[in-house]
């Protein structure tokens, strides 16, 4: 007590210090814990937007991709917001009225206006990209083909959208940028970790894509794309098979089959049962048939269904050509194709067909024996077993499964090992498995080419470490001038 006494009366300031220092360190922590949380509070987000239409050839649609603003250049933020699928035809089947091919454009580009926030309108690209079925149509009849092109173009720049062009894409692009959007998408570009090839089946091309090493690729220069993408450098085999693609492999097929020139066809490819009355010019009008109509036949054929899925195989087979081959291993048509090098993911027709089959995760065998099955079950009782299936894929499905089975083994020389490499997909995180994506972030440079530097801590962990050593300091800070608070005793002093 009398110690006490003393050191109040020589330093009569000692508890006023004390307490200033713990109110200014109660202030200096309240303020910033406030900073930390403030910091902290998401900001209100702002999104770009960016629109590109893959011009099929058996259907248009319209894509329209949403990303935040402020980070453009990170992977895994580009997600599709909306897809509309334009009402009839693809472009390339209004050869014979080009200006109606852009008028076919406009409901859906009215939608994409309503979902892109007003105030983005101006800077939101817009570009169309053409496949097959304008490849096929400029082979045919280039004229014909600028006048379609030219009518969407006119459509296009009157959307309020910063139009950025309408082309015709190659096999290769549309194979690269397929094979770009799906592993962007599973968030592999910026991992630099192991890719997955792209398998593609359209309604008139097929593309096959996957990244290999180097050996051997200087075989073919046209068929080898390299990108460095985030920091790592990725050599692709891509193929694009013109004339592969679903409905022109089935016409190919049929063709074949229709060479004998009899007012009926048995095919093994269609349902028993199956009956319908077919122009011959249906079948051979296309540039993908080399072979001319039949002579001395009439103008149509009974197409009779058989369903017989081995004999089907057989008939495929016959329309992949072996004219010998050049290079060290091919695939089928003399074209040169690597050693296969999996996990791949298949798309788009691939999909479609594998998922209606129900043979999206069966063994090779297993797909086979499930293929006999369907193929040898009779036309109406398919129909009876799905109602509300579009009866133009439903009458195909058999010949679309064998000829999926067909390409990828004796095509692309997938083996029962392989086979389960192959994931049938449509979407992945919510987006479609197809180029469109990986065509606009290629040219919107949304991919750099060099990984970004990226801060040691993330902003959260940042803050909260500040938080954390601050108050360590304080905490310090007190015990050092505990010396200076008054001593309390609880001992009873006996005078
Ligand atoms: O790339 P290209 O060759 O130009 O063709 P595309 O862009 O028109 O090709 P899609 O991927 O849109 O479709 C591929 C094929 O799948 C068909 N298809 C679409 N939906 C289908 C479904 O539910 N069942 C079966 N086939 C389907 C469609 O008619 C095409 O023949």
């Amino acid at each position: 007590m009398a110690e006490q006494r003393e050191m109040k009366e020589k330093n009569p300031w000692h508890s006023a210090v004390v307490i200033l220092i713990t109110v200014l360190g109660i202030t200096a922590i309240v303020a910033l814990v406030t900073t930390a949380v403030l910091q902290n509070k998401p900001l209100l987000q702002k999104y770009k937007y960016g629109i590109v239409l893959d011009a099929g050839s058996s259907h248009t649609a319209v894509y329209i991709y949403e990303w935040p603003a402020e980070k453009e250049n990170d992977t895994g933020r580009v997600h599709q917001k909306h897809i509309c699928k334009v009402l009839g035809p693809g472009i390339s089947s209004y050869s014979h009225s080009p200006e109606l091919a852009g008028e076919s454009l406009r409901t859906c580009m009215k939608q994409a206006e309503r979902f892109v926030p007003i105030r983005r309108h101006r800077e939101t690209p817009l570009y169309l990209g053409a496949t097959a079925g304008m490849r096929l149509l400029s082979m045919e009849n280039q004229n014909v083909c600028d006048q379609v092109l030219g009518s969407v173009e006119k459509v296009l720049r009157s959307t309020p959208f910063s139009y950025q062009g309408a082309r015709i894409i190659s096999g290769q692009e549309e194979g690269a940028f397929g094979w770009i959007t799906i592993n962007y998408l599973d968030d592999r570009l910026k991992q630099g970790s192991g890719t997955t090839g792209a398998l593609d089946l359209g309604g008139a091309s097929t593309q096959i894509t996957f990244a290999t090493n180097q050996e051997g690729m200087g075989e073919s220069a046209e068929n080898t794309v390299t990108f460095r993408l985030y920091g790592n450098d990725y050599i692709l085999y891509t193929h694009s098979f013109l004339c592969y693609g679903k409905d022109q492999a089935l016409k190919k097929t049929l063709a074949q089959q229709a060479q004998v020139g009899n007012s009926s066809v048995l095919d093994p490819c269609f349902n028993e049962g199956y009956s319908v009355d077919r122009n011959y010019s249906s079948v051979y009008s296309s540039p993908c048939i080399m072979a001319g109509k039949p002579l001395e036949t009439g103008y149509s054929f009974t197409h009779i269904g058989k369903g017989d899925a081995s004999q089907c195989q057989q008939a495929i087979r016959r329309i992949f050509t072996n004219p010998g081959c050049n290079f060290s291993r091919c695939s089928f048509n003399g074209v040169y194709q690597p050693p296969i090098q999996g996990p791949f993911g298949a798309f788009s027709a691939f999909y479609f067909v594998m998922n209606f089959l129900n043979l999206t995760s069966d063994s090779l065998e297993g797909t086979r024996e499930k293929m006999e099955r369907y193929c040898s079950t009779p036309w109406h009782q398919i129909k009876q077993q799905h109602p509300g299936v579009k009866e133009k894929y439903l009458a195909e499905y058999c010949f679309s499964g064998n000829y999926i089975l067909s390409l990828l083994t004796d095509g692309y020389k997938f083996t029962s090992e392989t086979w389960s490499t192959i994931t049938f997909i449509k979407k992945i995180s919510g987006s479609d498995a197809g180029w469109t994506l990986g065509y606009m972030l290629n040219l919107t440079n949304m991919i750099p080419a060099e990984a970004p530097d990226s801060p040691p801590l993330p902003h959260a962990g940042y803050v909260t470490l500040l938080l954390f050593i601050s108050l360590v300091i304080f905490v310090i800070f007190l015990f050092s001038v505990k010396s200076l608070w008054p001593r309390c005793t609880t001992q009873t002093q006996i005078i």
